[in-house]
């Protein structure tokens, strides 16, 4: 059986100095210093950051590469993000669009509505983990407002225990975070003693609760990098329960934006997601899908199949039919299909004009450059 992680103090947020502006991305450097027990170290760091480099081709992606890849100016660019500053959100933000404000908001529909009035650029979402198996999140913001994706960013997420400067291990008490992140660390907590779990709203929101109120008590669940903004000790790190999490954002701009009309530089691949909403006949619906795609020898990246009577509520889900002067309309059936290349690729159009004739509704969700990285905060 695995050893318990042990916990204690791994660096002081006074290390300051080892950590390159938080506009970078790059790999904390790791000294012989050990944040945590040899056997996480291998399990959680090294086999995350080998895999993180065997999928990028041995080479971590940069800030710098992004430019090239999406052709978006983005300095300038304002960003909304659910979460306080320092959440994964804010720094796949500013991974995604090097040099972009942010604007943190309480709730995902404040980040939407900032774009609907003009408050924002963007909007970023988390759709999927790698730790939540197929399961997509936030969906329903991209089904029943009219904002168009024009970028996807995957961020590795490594989640490290926060405390109090000073505070030894012995004294916590508690632990309050994000409740995917206290999901996702849930075995390591077990192991460490920490039964007491509290879901706040987001990562760094639990650190700013830490901090604000002195907990001295109660650790926090965040990136190194709230750790260095907020002032805490990262008492232990790795502490995700799988050493591969990644989670996939998708950035939102408003229809009438540059960015939703403008098309990635050509040489970029591009991606297409679109939904597809039916009234019944699940199997049927899918087959012709499927066949529609592969007959033109279009690759599908995702295909996920919701329906009402699968969901905990039963309730059917939204779609806003931007046609039909923003009417919301209700389907019990629906299928995320993310394919290769643009809508406006003909053969793309006859596979889409196909599905339109078995559906009852196709909507493009968006069409951006795939981007294949997966980029690393440490
Ligand atoms: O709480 C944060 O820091 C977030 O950015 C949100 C979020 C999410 O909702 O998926 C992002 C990544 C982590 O897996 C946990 C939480």
């Amino acid at each position: 059986m695995a050893s318990a992680p042990s916990i204690r103090p791994a660096f002081s947020s006074t290390s300051a100095a080892d950590f390159i502006s938080v506009d970078r991305v790059r790999l904390y450097p790791y000294s012989g210093a050990v944040k945590v027990s040899p056997f996480r170290r291998l399990t959680s760091y090294s086999i995350a950051c080998a895999a993180v480099n065997a999928i990028n081709g041995g080479v971590v992606p940069k800030v710098d590469d992004r430019a090239r890849i999406n052709g978006f100016e983005s300095a300038g660019l304002r960003v909304a993000f659910q979460g306080a500053p320092g959440a994964y959100s804010e720094f796949a933000a500013k991974t995604a669009l090097p040099g972009c404000e942010t604007l943190p908001c309480r709730a995902f529909a404040d980040a939407i509505s900032s774009v609907e009035r003009g408050l924002a650029d963007r909007a970023i979402l988390p759709v999927e983990s790698t730790m939540d198996g197929a399961g997509l999140r936030n969906y329903e913001f991209l089904l029943r407002h009219d904002l168009r994706v024009v970028q996807e960013i995957s961020l590795f997420v490594n989640y490290c225990l926060l405390a109090m400067p000073g505070v030894s291990p012995a004294e916590l008490r508690r632990v309050i975070s994000h409740p995917l992140a206290l999901a996702h660390c849930s075995r390591a907590l077990a192991q460490l003693g920490l039964h007491l779990r509290e879901p706040v709203e987001d990562t760094a929101g639990a650190v700013e609760m830490l901090r604000s109120n002195r907990l001295l008590d109660t650790a926090a669940i965040a990136s190194p990098r709230a750790a260095l903004l907020y002032g805490l000790d990262v008492l232990a790190d790795g502490l995700q329960d799988d050493s591969w999490n990644v989670t996939r954002f998708l950035l939102l701009a408003s229809p009438t934006s540059l960015a939703a009309a403008m098309r990635p530089k050509a040489a970029a691949s591009l991606k297409t997601s679109t939904v597809v909403a039916h009234r019944g006949g699940s199997m049927s619906v899918l087959l012709k899908v499927l066949s529609a795609f592969s007959r033109r020898s279009i690759n599908l990246t995702k295909l996920e199949v919701l329906n009402s009577a699968s969901k905990e509520d039963k309730s059917p889900v939204f779609i806003l039919d931007v046609r039909r002067k923003g009417m919301l309309r209700a389907f019990p059936h629906v299928l995320y299909v993310d394919f290769e290349g643009s809508p406006e690729n003909p053969k793309a159009k006859e596979a889409i004009d196909e599905i339109s004739q078995t559906a009852e509704f196709v909507r493009i969700l968006g069409c951006y450059a795939a981007d294949t990285n997966i980029y690393d905060l440490h």
